[in-house]
């Protein structure tokens, strides 16, 4: 595990100069079919996440779906002079279409935070839509890829596996937290306090994905940089809270959304370059774990064809880090066991 993770370094060094693949060239999109759905396309992150995508030429197919406003987004997009074909589909009964022959779906649907909240406190309203959605992902498009960003991530992961799991159709390497932007602000707090390229940094970010079940291992920075302990305080806090830093800024209309859609987009684009058959890719991301004690845990993932391939694990820890780890134990494990009791009753209710 350790070894993989001293390659990891070169690994990433080496893709993060291509960070940003929006173009809106069509001349060397191949014929290859790339199907993506978003499902909360109307929201704060679904409208500029679908504009990114359908900027890609890594993506033939764009299916968006919500409970309103798809239509309008639809036929905005839809007039861009990219290859992707949008279609929008709107409420319930249109789910099913909308998923249909899927090989990645992403999930931002779900309430954001308001001031003063935990994103444990959206658990009663989004753990309800995860599971519908996932529910008709596993009837509508069982092998496609299930990349989760409705909060809170650290329960939504393991609701959206039990109801695989209950279908019959879980494939652990294709049901995945959405971590991306906790690597994206590392990235970019480090290279600021520093006076690096933000593209060229990478910091591994594993764990959760809500306060202090989120930890950044500066240790093993790309490049290595070297810190104070009061600078490892102090970017570690701002890493941990950014999601709070925004909700506050915002002042009660929302959440991160459009640094939300990027971080989702990169993600979207090292899936499909995997899929597509590039070696190498590596994302950070919230998936079933063997790695820790915790039984979902984010690490660097490499992905192929298949989903993930392998996880890079957690590497040599430092002491700082290990008493990170320590921190986030009762958040994290309480996190889970809610989404899987939570899963329980959901499938018991439906049986009814
Ligand atoms: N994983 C991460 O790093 C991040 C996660 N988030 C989370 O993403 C979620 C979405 O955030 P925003 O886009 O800002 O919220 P938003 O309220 O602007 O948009 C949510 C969209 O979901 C739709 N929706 C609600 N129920 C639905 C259902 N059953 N089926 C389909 N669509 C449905 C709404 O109509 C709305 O268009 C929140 O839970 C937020 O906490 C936000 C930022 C970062
Ligand atoms: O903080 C929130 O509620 C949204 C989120 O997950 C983030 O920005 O990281």
């Amino acid at each position: 595990m350790n070894k993989s993770v001293s390659v990891l370094g070169n690994v990433l060094w080496s893709v993060a100069p291509k960070l940003v693949r929006y173009t809106s060239s069509t001349r060397d999109a191949g014929s290859f079919t790339r199907k993506v759905a978003v499902l909360g396309a109307s929201g704060g992150i679904g409208q500029p996440l679908s504009l990114l995508l359908k900027l890609s030429p890594l993506i033939s197919d764009l299916s968006l779906y919500d409970i309103q406003h798809t239509k309008g987004v639809g036929a905005d997009l839809s007039h861009i002079e990219t290859r992707a074909k949008v279609k929008a589909y709107v409420g319930q009964e249109q789910l099913a279409d909308a998923l249909k022959g899927m090989e990645l779906v992403l999930i931002p649907a779900g309430v954001p935070r308001k001031p003063g909240m935990t994103r444990d406190d959206l658990f009663n309203t989004n753990a309800t839509i995860v599971a519908d959605l996932v529910s008709s992902c596993a009837k509508n498009c069982p092998r496609a890829l299930i990349a989760i960003i409705a909060n809170p991530v650290n329960s939504t992961v393991p609701i959206a596996a039990e109801i695989m799991k209950h279908h019959g159709v879980y494939d652990e390497k294709k049901v995945i937290g959405v971590t991306t932007l906790d690597v994206v602000r590392a990235a970019t707090f480090v290279a600021e306090a520093k006076g690096l390229d933000p593209t060229r940094v990478f910091v591994p970010v594993i764990g959760g994905h809500s306060g202090n079940t989120i930890i950044p291992l500066l240790s093993q920075l790309s490049p290595p940089v070297s810190f104070s302990k009061q600078e490892l305080d102090s970017l570690t806090k701002r890493i941990q809270n950014a999601g709070t830093e925004v909700v506050e800024a915002k002042a009660g209309t929302g959440s991160a959304t459009l640094s939300m859609a990027h971080a989702a987009a990169r993600f979207t684009f090292s899936v499909l370059e995997a899929l597509g058959g590039k070696e190498g890719v590596v994302e950070c991301g919230y998936i079933l774990s063997k790695e820790t004690e915790f039984k979902y845990f984010a690490t660097p993932l490499s992905f192929t064809r298949n989903g993930v391939e392998r996880s890079h694990g957690i590497g040599k820890l430092s002491e700082y880090e290990t008493k990170l780890m320590e921190e986030a134990k009762s958040e994290l494990n309480s996190n889970i066991k809610k989404g899987e009791e939570f899963a329980k009753a959901y499938l018991q209710k439906q049986k009814k």
